[in-house]
């Protein structure tokens, strides 16, 4: 497995690098992106913060709307940001082009049925090959946390949730806590896991949250002006997973936020510092 770097530029001291490398679980060549904090000039192994990104997101978006490098930099914290799904001309689509099921829209499970199993297999992709790759070429350790929005909030949960051995701490901004009972849960599943809804429970937050019994330091922030929150977010059923599961999830509502960039520019600071301690501890 090698990298191709596609770009580099300077910022906060460090360095933000675009790699394009081929996938074997995807079946396809990806991109993605990681920003090097300037400690990584001492020597010593990094840890790597991953962050999901949501619906139409690409590998850019975090790393230019956040307002994350100057945190990450002051912390010595290495961010690895994928992109939503395969890609490629080869790589099926939403049949009507929506942008809310197929490119862009991975929605970090494994499908298992035709046309998508053979390239939608994006947690493996960004549990195991992505971090295996990053490990090998960059500097860094095997300490990671996980964080995203929206549908990569909903992934960085599930990550967290069904492999919590490999990560130090998990959050996310306005998640989707519930992909089986929401709009967009259900049409991704429905197509890349099948009808058996059934089976759908093993890619759940809620479901997962319910079952758990190994924790981690699990932080959320929802703004309460976010117009997807009612229809397809759901907080309160992760909420209510985690008093039934005594996990301690950290759950905050926070007053006059929209789904927004700007909304994780106002907190990612605090997501920041939560993983920075998880991942020294
Ligand atoms: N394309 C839609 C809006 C889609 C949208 O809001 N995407 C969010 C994530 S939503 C859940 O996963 C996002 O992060 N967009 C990228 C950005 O840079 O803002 C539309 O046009 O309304």
């Amino acid at each position: 497995m090698s990298l191709q770097q596609l770009s580099a530029n300077k910022v906060f001291g460090g360095q933000h690098v675009r790699y394009e490398h081929q996938s074997t679980v995807l079946n396809c060549s990806m991109q993605f992106a990681v920003y090097l904090p300037p400690q990584v000039e001492l020597g010593k192994p990094l840890p790597v913060l991953y962050w999901l990104s949501g619906l139409t997101c690409n590998d850019e978006n975090f790393m230019q709307k956040a307002g994350a490098l100057k945190a990450a930099a002051e912390l010595g914290l290495v961010i690895v940001a994928p992109d939503t799904s395969p890609r490629g001309a080869s790589v099926p689509d939403d049949p009507e082009g929506a942008w809310d099921f197929g490119l862009g829209a991975g929605f970090y499970v494994n499908a298992t049925q035709a046309p998508w199993a053979k390239h939608y297999q994006m947690y493996d992709y960004v549990v195991k090959e992505l971090p295996a790759l990053i490990e090998k070429h960059l500097p860094v350790s095997d300490k990671r946390s996980i964080s995203g929005h929206s549908m990569g909030g909903h992934g960085a949960l599930i990550c967290a949730l069904r492999e919590p051995q490999r990560y130090q701490s998990v959050s996310a901004f306005a998640p989707v806590c519930q992909p089986t009972q929401c709009p967009w849960g259900e049409k991704a599943f429905s197509h890349y896991l099948g009808a058996e809804r059934e089976t759908w429970g093993e890619w759940d937050a809620s479901v997962l949250m319910a079952q758990a019994t190994q924790h981690l330091p699990m932080l959320v922030d929802q703004g309460d002006a976010d117009n997807f929150l009612v229809e397809q977010l759901k907080p309160a059923a992760l909420q209510d997973a985690a008093k039934r599961a005594g996990y301690p999830l950290t759950s905050r509502l926070q007053p006059g936020y929209d789904h927004s960039y700007y909304f994780i520019a106002s907190f990612i600071d605090e997501h920041l510092r939560f993983h920075a301690q998880a991942l020294k501890a």
